[in-house]
């Protein structure tokens, strides 16, 4: 089950709203600066209290607005966040307050906009955080896997800034831990993950050989206690770790080559689409919960045949998603979900 009403006031250019979003498919049609990405940016908000448009939320608020607020249904869970000059407050089945956490845990969604093509075009850093979020969903262990990896390393790197090897070689073993926990949960989500990845790349894109591969952040021929010994020497030059899970990578390989060098916008779009379709999948496998989708401007840089078969996986996954089209021809398969109208701000549905 998604989310099952959602209000807001106060979000950029819409009015304040209230809908009863379907379960399956909701398209959310209407012209250029309409208030769609709006909508999809406050059904974000509710479940990570930022934006995935602006690292400032006041940046959300509409012009000449105080504040504003969203408030989110879902499972007889009640969330609602609000925005104004002091700050960001969360509010959980009428509490004040409420981690973070629990909440994006009981309201996960999943943003897929053209922005994600930086998961492929972008450093290691933009794959890592995807890798990391997505293993949190799944992994409930893994938070406190990462934290304490990252204080060992953040103590080692301290002490190999100030020139103490003795001090900076006493935090391998707690960090070598550390590190075999982290990738043990990372590799077990890679593993679920890439089935359904390939199913969908042969689907989309059939005249490419496409591989996904994970890169834990040391070579792969020594244990990482082995390469922190033999590294010892580079480390204190440098005064930083080298190698480890802080370093790990997802590799898209097209042909022996790195895929992004090889594959065309539209297809660079597919394959991100189908590794975040993989993950939402994956959730659901491990966890049993559906993430809303936010899928913003599908469209964009596809064919009327590629589009139609990515809107019928997102149909078959059979959870909630909400998507943006300038017009309602243009998502035309999604014939069977609900339908919603923003003109200049006013949502209805249609
Ligand atoms: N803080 C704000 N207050 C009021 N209006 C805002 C604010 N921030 C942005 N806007 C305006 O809100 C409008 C809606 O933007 P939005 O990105 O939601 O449109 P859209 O329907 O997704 O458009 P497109 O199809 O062009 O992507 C735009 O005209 C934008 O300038």
């Amino acid at each position: 089950m998604g989310i099952t009403r959602l209000a807001a006031e106060g979000v950029r250019n819409l009015e304040r709203f209230e809908i009863d979003p379907g379960d399956g498919i909701n398209v959310v049609f209407g012209e250029n600066a309409a208030g769609k990405t709006s909508l999809l940016e406050a059904i974000y908000f509710v479940s990570r209290t930022r934006s995935f448009r602006t690292a400032l939320p006041r940046h959300m608020i509409a012009a000449g607005r105080e504040g504003l607020w969203v408030r989110a249904e879902r499972e007889g869970h009640v969330v609602g966040v609000a925005r104004d000059a002091e700050g960001t407050k969360v509010r959980l089945d009428g509490q004040d307050g409420g981690s973070l956490s629990e909440i994006a845990r009981r309201f996960p969604v999943q943003v897929i906009n053209n922005e994600h093509q930086r998961l492929l075009l972008d450093g290691p850093e933009v794959r890592r955080s995807f890798l990391n979020w997505a293993v949190f969903h799944v992994e409930p262990d893994f938070q406190e896997a990462w934290g304490r990896y990252l204080k060992a390393l953040r103590q080692r790197n301290a002490a190999l800034r100030d020139q103490q090897p003795k001090t900076a070689w006493a935090y391998d073993e707690g960090l070598v831990a550390a590190a075999q926990a982290v990738d043990a949960l990372r590799r077990q989500l890679v593993e679920l993950l890439v089935p359904y990845w390939l199913r969908l790349v042969k689907t989309w894109l059939p005249d490419t050989d496409l591989e996904l591969s994970y890169r834990p952040g040391w070579r792969s021929e020594s244990t990482l206690a082995e390469r922190l010994e033999a590294q010892r020497t580079l480390d204190l030059q440098r005064g930083f770790t080298n190698s480890g899970p802080h370093r790990a990578d997802l590799a898209f390989r097209c042909g022996g080559l790195d895929a992004q060098h090889r594959l065309s916008r539209g297809q660079q779009k597919l394959l991100v689409i189908a590794l975040l379709l993989a993950q939402a999948q994956a959730t659901k496998e491990r966890v049993g919960r559906d993430l809303t989708l936010l899928v913003d401007d599908l469209a964009a840089e596809l064919d009327r045949r590629r589009r139609q078969q990515v809107l019928e996986e997102i149909a078959g996954f059979g959870g909630q998603a909400f998507l943006t089209a300038l017009t309602p021809t243009e998502l035309e398969p999604a014939g069977g979900g609900r339908w919603f109208h923003v003109e200049q701000g006013r949502l209805r549905p249609a």
